[in-house]
């Protein structure tokens, strides 16, 4: 039998720093037991469909509510946070906000201790999901210390721990190595059968979250519902990459290819893509075509790094040690590892920012004489989590930072910063207040006001799931 759990009627909501609504007239039935991916593109209103299902609007985002809108019956209008709260659990786009605890294993135990459980219950519990999510070993550490993935990993536990009738996961994937991500679909499919809980993911990511079954594709663009159909519907449809949602990549390469995706009756994933000769040779001619760049100019080196690791305590495991590599000007170079691998801290030891073992050299000039601002006027480094980062109220403000503190004047300042917005797709929000951007927003200002300093090097830390560029919005 389906019954609703929730439910969206003519609902709209304008936040109140904005002039228009962010949610328009949007009409939806979640039933329970169902999975749902809500997709669309950054700042289209993915979260604040969020907010609404935990009701953080209208409890702590005010704003103005026209419609209805029920999560297990209740008027989120007449429905406090914590009345709520036992409805919905949720997993954070920005996971730093989320934690409580001293320690992992204190966070996770955090919503059994408010329920209070008696204390080996918790403990087994705790060991539990902490042993499904492979972060035993990690227990013990600050959430503050951990890496990007390993946060976000310990984030979910702390909700799968919660076991409400709705799941609510935003963006749990922005974080993790693709292993990792596979193997949280696994599990989010596996709790969701356990505890029969209505699941909404809210994700860019579609190939991982498409690995596993999903009932429904809810897609979100300029504050309106523009589909709500199945998996496969939609993406024979082809229309994503139209609002800045980008397809499965086999599927891109499909298109590419000159291959009818209507003749393909299930794209849902690539196993369930059909062994055809066809469809193989006209793939292999595709890439036959293709011809690699390669241009002949000479390499300049700007960065050698010499035997350089860094330990941040003994009790590390697994420190980062003897990396040794040469990065040429011009160079477009991915650093790649699992969750927790030392990436960032490769970042942060280039940057001066933590002690480093070995030698790095920078145009041929021991990079360990500079104060960490001479560094930062050769190097660029955008943080993984924007809110590390912005340090002013206004997107303009955040972006002529760097310009201002260097002494460039009023109108070069002007010039450069809009020159910079318009690249990154934020020039019509140039008036705004960061407060009032998403999340993937939020990271686009981060690139602008390091994009603006024109560094020699720019360091981007997981920069690709949040900043999928869309159409703008309305503006206020
Ligand atoms: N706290 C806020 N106050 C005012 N306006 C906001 C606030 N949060 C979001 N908005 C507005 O709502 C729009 C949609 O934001 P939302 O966070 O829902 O987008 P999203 O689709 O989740 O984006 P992303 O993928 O970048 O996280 C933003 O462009 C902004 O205009
Ligand atoms: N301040 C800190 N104190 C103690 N340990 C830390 C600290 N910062 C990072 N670590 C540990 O160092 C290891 C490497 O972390 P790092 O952030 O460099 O990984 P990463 O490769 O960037 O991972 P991710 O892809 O998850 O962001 C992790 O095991 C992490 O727990």
């Amino acid at each position: 039998m389906t019954e609703p759990i929730i439910t969206f009627k003519n609902f709209s909501f304008k936040y109140d720093s904005q002039a228009f609504p962010t949610l328009q007239d949007i009409n939806l039935t979640i039933n329970r037991g169902e999975k749902i991916l809500i997709a669309g593109p950054s700042g289209s209103g993915k979260s604040t469909i969020g907010r609404c299902i935990n009701g953080l609007i209208p409890n702590i985002d005010t704003g103005t509510i026209t419609g209805e809108c029920l999560i297990n019956g209740k008027n989120i209008k007449e429905t406090d946070l914590f009345d709520l709260s036992f409805t919905t659990s949720t997993i954070l786009q920005d996971t730093d906000s989320q934690f409580i605890g001293l320690t992992v294993g204190e966070d996770i135990a955090f919503a059994l201790e408010n329920d209070c459980r008696p204390q080996n219950k918790i403990r087994q519990t705790v060991h539990r999901w902490a042993d499904e999510l492979e972060i035993s070993h990690l227990l013990k550490q600050a959430p503050q210390s951990l890496s990007g993935g390993q946060k976000q990993t310990v984030a979910l536990a702390g909700v799968l721990i919660d076991e409400s009738p709705i799941l609510l996961f935003d963006e749990p994937l922005a974080n993790l190595d693709p292993a990792s991500g596979m193997k949280t679909m696994a599990l989010i499919d596996q709790i969701q059968k356990e505890l029969n809980a209505t699941v909404i993911i809210i994700e860019h990511r579609l190939e991982e979250v498409l690995s596993q079954p999903i009932d429904r594709v809810i897609l979100v663009n300029d504050g309106k519902i523009i589909a709500d159909k199945s998996p496969n519907d939609l993406l024979h449809q082809n229309k994503l990459e139209d609002i800045g949602v980008r397809s499965p990549l086999y599927l891109t390469a499909l298109v590419k290819a000159g291959v009818d995706l209507d003749t393909i009756p299930d794209l849902t994933s690539i196993e369930a893509l059909p062994d055809d000769a066809k469809i193989g040779q006209k793939l292999q001619e595709w890439t036959d075509d293709a011809s690699l760049i390669s241009t002949k100019e000479e390499k300049h080196s700007l960065l050698e790094l010499k035997g350089v690791g860094h330990r941040y305590n003994h009790l590390q495991v697994n420190p980062l040690r003897d990396v040794t590599t040469t990065i040429n000007k011009g160079d477009f170079v991915s650093i790649v590892g699992q969750n927790g691998a030392g990436k960032t801290t490769l970042c942060r030891i280039i940057c001066g920012f933590i002690p480093n073992e070995g030698k790095i050299l920078f145009d041929d000039d021991d990079l360990s004489q500079y104060s960490i601002k001479q560094i930062s006027e050769k190097i660029g480094y955008v943080m993984q989590d924007p809110n590390q980062m912005i340090s002013q109220k206004m997107i303009f403000d955040e972006v002529a930072l760097g310009l201002r503190l260097r002494g460039y004047s009023k109108e070069e300042i002007k010039d450069k910063v809009f020159e910079t917005l318009k690249i990154c797709g934020l020039y019509p929000y140039r008036h705004w207040p960061i407060s009032a951007l998403s999340l993937g927003q939020k990271k686009r200002v981060t690139i602008a006001a390091i994009l603006v300093l024109e560094p020699d090097v720019i360091i981007l830390d997981e920069p690709q799931p949040l900043v999928k560029i869309g159409r703008p919005t309305r503006k206020s």
